[in-house]
């Protein structure tokens, strides 16, 4: 995967920008609060169609397109995959509704044509190395949940399809559930919800388990490789409805949907005096274990960053293996926060990657040899200039 152009136009802090990419490795450098997060969200968006850091869509239309009646902010990338050239167009628009208000909704075109996020998702693949990425492990099951959809929906294929309508369905069924809370219908209308749920539902548990497995066999490989053979890093897939992942022998859909179904039986009674489905993949979650214990309850933060960095590296890895593609890598200000060592262990990674973007406030952390490798763009109030061209990719 190779970005080759970058057009934005009113996304975040940036009017206008047409960037040329020729380097593989670009280094974004400039002061704080100058835009270069927001080059690499842009970036992130096409291959995700969801803003890591943004709640919501209309935050990334540029502050003073938003006084118009009109808004879009447009993300347009050319881009090489598996050898062949795309063009990419994203346009979030903001546009009145009668009879005072607003809505914000998005347009895609892959190659000039229209499609949804679902079918697009995944046709330009990247991903983001953050500070704040230790949520993951330290943060709420919510940020365990986020991670493992915007790495399965760009890798495995209909993922992306089983989750948007899976969210339709629980908003459906929680509509459901709530009137019967309040003593209207029957709970035999439940039935089509429910056979909606763990038909859909069950696919993800199976997408899940299989990805988590895989990412744990190259995390763990990794992760020692990166503790000096001093700690084993496990991953453990905790799926809300009532199957023991460590029991269970073989996996099967069959196996899945059984317990889903029982799981759905035994929480009846909750679920309706709740008004809520309490049970199924939007209340899943993952343990990270380092020799065994749980490193959200006992990691040091020291372990806990290593073992972020391990799972990264492995979702590269991972990503590479089930699509044939290397992802883009976007690094916002990583490697300042990494050792020597660790630093080493991602820019080798950089260097076997397709194509890398790396943000950072000073380029001396960086050593000769990689900055010889790199081309550095200066970002400055919403404008971004070659500052030096590696003659190494030539
Ligand atoms: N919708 C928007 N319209 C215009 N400006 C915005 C919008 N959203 C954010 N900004 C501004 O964009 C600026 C750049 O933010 P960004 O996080 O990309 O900078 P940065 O260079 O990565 O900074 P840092 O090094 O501090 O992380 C901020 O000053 C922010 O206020």
């Amino acid at each position: 995967m190779h970005l080759n152009r970058l057009s934005l136009t009113n996304f975040r802090a940036f009017s206008r920008l047409e960037m040329d990419i020729t380097g593989r490795i670009l280094v974004l450098v400039g002061d704080n609060a100058q835009g270069k997060t927001s080059l690499l969200e842009a970036v992130y968006y096409l291959a995700t169609f969801a803003s890591f850091q943004a709640g919501a869509d209309r935050q990334m239309i540029n502050f003073e397109a938003l006084n118009e009646p009109l808004a879009v902010a447009r993300i347009v990338a050319e881009y090489d995959r598996g050898g062949h050239p795309h063009r990419m167009e994203v346009r979030i628009i903001q546009e009145p509704v009668m009879p005072a208000g607003t809505r914000t909704r998005k347009e895609i075109l892959l190659d000039g044509v229209k499609k949804s996020a679902a079918e697009t998702v995944g046709q330009f693949s990247a991903v983001i190395f953050l500070p704040q990425m230790t949520r993951i492990i330290e943060g709420s099951p919510d940020d365990r949940r986020k991670f493992l959809n915007m790495a399965l929906c760009q890798a495995v294929p209909g993922y992306a399809r089983n989750l948007s309508d899976y969210s339709r369905v629980i908003t459906r069924r929680n509509a459901l559930l709530k009137m019967l809370a309040e003593g209207h219908g029957s709970p035999d209308q439940l039935i089509y919800w429910n056979n909606q749920l763990v038909s859909i539902g069950s696919e993800m548990v199976l997408a899940r388990a299989l990805a988590v497995k895989q990412l744990e066999a190259h995390a763990s490989r990794l992760h020692l490789r990166l503790t000096g053979s001093m700690e084993r890093l496990s991953i453990r897939y905790q799926p809300a409805i009532d199957l023991d992942l460590a029991v269970s022998e073989e996996l099967t859909e069959d196996v899945v949907k059984t317990a889903f179904v029982n799981s759905l039986k035994r929480v009846q009674g909750e679920e309706i005096a709740r008004g809520v489905t309490v049970c199924g993949p939007h209340r899943d979650d993952l343990h990270f274990l380092c020799n065994d214990l749980d490193l959200g309850d006992f990691g040091s933060r020291g372990q806990v960053r290593t073992a972020m960095l391990s799972l990264k590296l492995a979702e590269v890895n991972w990503m590479k293996a089930q699509t044939g593609e290397w992802p883009v890598l976007l690094l916002d200000e990583t490697l300042a926060e990494l050792d020597l060592h660790r630093r080493a262990d991602l820019q080798e990674t950089l260097q076997e990657c397709d194509q890398g973007l790396l943000t950072t406030t000073d380029l001396h952390q960086f050593s000769d040899e990689f900055m010889a490798a790199s081309t550095i763009w200066r970002v400055s109030a919403g404008c971004v200039n070659v500052e030096r061209q590696t003659t190494m990719d030539a």
